[in-house]
């Protein structure tokens, strides 16, 4: 036989899922190790993007139970809208089917394939099938389904369909078994941590073999979801233009300013003008050279960039500040939310956050922390982007060393998020390397490492000054005694000239004439406030001042001033009773606390 005939015999169309079956190590799925952490990953992701768009504060629940020697069920548990029923088998069993795939806006889930390369990969490797479980919130029931993937025709098969009651009001919950182990725990528990520092509003909690972890919420304002967009023109490529054409019925004017972001009256006549088409062309019937024209024009003619505000839901400074304090307790903590840019018509944003000291190691290379679209990325560190730009700062102008990327207590996040981040892979473990993505981290790392520049030597500078101050006191006391021994006087009392060198606040209580005279002379730089507190009403125990006690007897009843002290400055007050009469005054002097804050 000719061997093109014999060929011939063996040609055969592949299935999507037979393809990634082979494939799995394209979708995250390279070892059993990391199968764990990808369907972790992949199942949270959905449901923190359900969560979102339902305008709910996500409450996720990850569990890991061992089921065998080298078997573990991993469910993940949501409170987001639900799937409806019919949709349920689709989403876990066939794979490129999804909600987000077709919008053009922010989102954590893209492909379609994330949940259904878990239920592909349980099946692969145990033959057992998932559990679904997902109540809308429109009925008294939940469904509960057990399915698999016909892998030779992706379509999915239902082994199983019941109601059954479920105590969530509304959400879905995944029950995924395969063949895995617990090796990589320590990057799972990053995954939860990252993944609770970059959304603040959820709350997640996780069981994994027997030992809980919890990761409270740091924020309760719900996120606003972000809206999706038509394509912006300059970002269109030929085969999307050609199908938005055919599958259209307006003519070219009302094609533009319909299916296009930030088409106008007047760039649309201007896009027509140039590609030399007819005004009153329709849309449909275009032949290939007469869309090629109007390609070009689009993309020629200005057209003011995608409305990025819409589409796009940045962190926002304050919160990746409030993520990191509740995550990681550093001496230093800034960030910055860039302004909006555009690649290839699609609009992002790049923002990110540098910290120091705390317990962060201060000897290795810095900890980078990336994320795109609010998700960690976890692997191929050094083929992504961030890293890459994060290389090329210069850092040792701001006082750091650097191999590459700083090394010491340093801390770097870095968030991008647009409608298409540029993954190197399906995988999306890399950012791929954007030349305008690249510029936007490399500035806003550069107005980081200038802040953190500032703060590196403002504190290197008082603690030289500390230093300086505590050698002068500690010989201050035997110059008083020398001194007064020469001149024949009484040792003097050093401690206002002290606490002068200290810059402290010092306060002085003193009875006399039945008052209780209160100094305060304030020798900081900073504003000092003061309360006085009254005690006569709480045990002499109590009296003591404790770390919690302020807050304990902090009501209006028994607070009797509070003052601000303003930076190098004194205030004196004097004081001989209380709200209910006169008391004795050293039963008085007794009682009152004084309490300090520099503020
Ligand atoms: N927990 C959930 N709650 C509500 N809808 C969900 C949930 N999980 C998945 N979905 C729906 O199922 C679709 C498919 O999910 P899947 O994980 O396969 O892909 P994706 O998240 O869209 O993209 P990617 O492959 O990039 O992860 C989603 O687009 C979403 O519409």
């Amino acid at each position: 036989m000719d061997l093109a005939e014999e060929l011939a015999t063996k040609q055969r169309s592949i299935s999507v899922a037979e393809f990634f079956e082979k494939n799995k190590h394209l979708l995250g799925f390279d070892s059993p190790t990391r199968g764990i952490i990808t369907t972790i990953k992949e199942a949270v992701d959905n449901s923190l993007d359900a969560c979102e768009e339902a305008e709910v504060l996500p409450d996720i629940y990850v569990g890991i139970k061992r089921t065998e020697k080298d078997v573990y069920r991993i469910i993940v548990e949501d409170n987001g809208p639900g799937i409806v029923p019919k949709q349920v088998p689709f989403v876990f069993g066939k794979l490129l089917y999804g909600s987000r795939f077709h919008q053009i806006k922010q989102s954590r889930g893209q492909q379609g394939i994330g949940i259904s390369a878990a239920v592909l990969y349980a099946q692969l490797t145990t033959g057992i099938p998932a559990t679904v479980i997902s109540r809308t919130g429109h009925t008294s029931k939940a469904n509960r389904f057990l399915i698999m993937i016909k892998t030779e025709v992706n379509e999915p098969q239902v082994l199983e369909q019941e109601e059954i009651d479920w105590d969530r009001m509304h959400g879905t919950r995944v029950e995924i078994e395969f063949k895995s182990s617990l090796a990589a725990k320590k990057r799972l528990l990053d995954y939860l941590r990252y993944t609770a520092v970059v959304n603040p509003h959820a709350r997640i909690r996780a069981d994994i073999d027997g030992e809980k972890f919890n990761f409270e919420r740091g924020s309760d304002e719900t996120i606003i979801p972000p809206k999706a967009i038509a394509p912006h023109p300059h970002g269109i490529e030929f085969g999307t233009l050609k199908r938005m054409a055919e599958a259209s019925s307006l003519k070219l004017k009302e094609f533009l300013i319909e299916g296009f972001s930030r088409v106008g009256d007047k760039n649309a006549d201007e896009i027509i003008g140039m590609s030399g088409l007819k005004p009153d062309r329709k849309a449909q019937g275009l032949k290939t050279e007469e869309l090629k024209k109007l390609l070009d024009a689009m993309q020629t003619v200005q057209v003011p960039p995608p409305p990025a505000s819409q589409c796009l839901s940045p962190i926002g400074e304050d919160k990746i500040v409030a993520g990191i304090d509740k995550e990681f307790q550093l001496d230093f903590v800034r960030s910055r939310t860039r302004k909006s840019q555009v690649f290839s018509g699609h609009p992002f944003i790049v923002e990110a956050a540098i910290g120091y000291g705390g317990k962060l190691e201060s000897e290795g290379p810095a900890q980078i922390l990336r994320f795109a679209n609010r998700v960690p990325l976890l692997y191929q560190q050094g083929a992504c982007l961030i890293t890459n730009a994060a290389s090329q700062v210069n850092w040792k102008a701001y006082n750091l060393s650097q191999q590459g990327i700083p090394i010491g207590p340093v801390l770097i996040l870095v968030h991008v998020a647009s409608t298409n981040v540029p993954f190197t892979s399906e995988s999306k473990d890399a950012v791929a390397a954007i030349p305008e993505i690249e510029k936007e981290i490399i500035l806003v790392l550069q107005e980081l490492g200038r802040e953190l520049k500032n703060y590196i030597s403002r504190r290197d500078k008082n603690k030289q000054q500390e230093e300086r101050a505590r050698a002068v006191c500690s010989i201050l006391p035997d110059i008083a005694e020398k001194v007064a021994d020469i001149v024949g006087k009484p040792v003097p009392d050093t401690t206002s000239l002290e606490a002068q060198i200290m810059r402290k606040v010092v306060v002085k209580k003193k009875v006399s004439n039945g008052k209780v005279l209160i100094s305060v002379n304030n020798y900081t730089k900073h504003p000092a406030s003061l309360t006085i507190y009254n005690m006569s009403e709480d045990s002499a125990s109590d009296a003591k001042p404790k770390p919690d006690f302020v807050d304990k007897i902090g009501d209006e009843y028994n607070k009797l001033w509070k003052v601000e002290i303003s930076p190098e400055s004194s205030w004196k007050t004097e004081y001989s009773g209380n709200s209910h009469g006169t008391v004795s005054v050293r039963g008085v002097e007794e009682k009152l606390l004084v309490v300090v804050d520099i503020i």
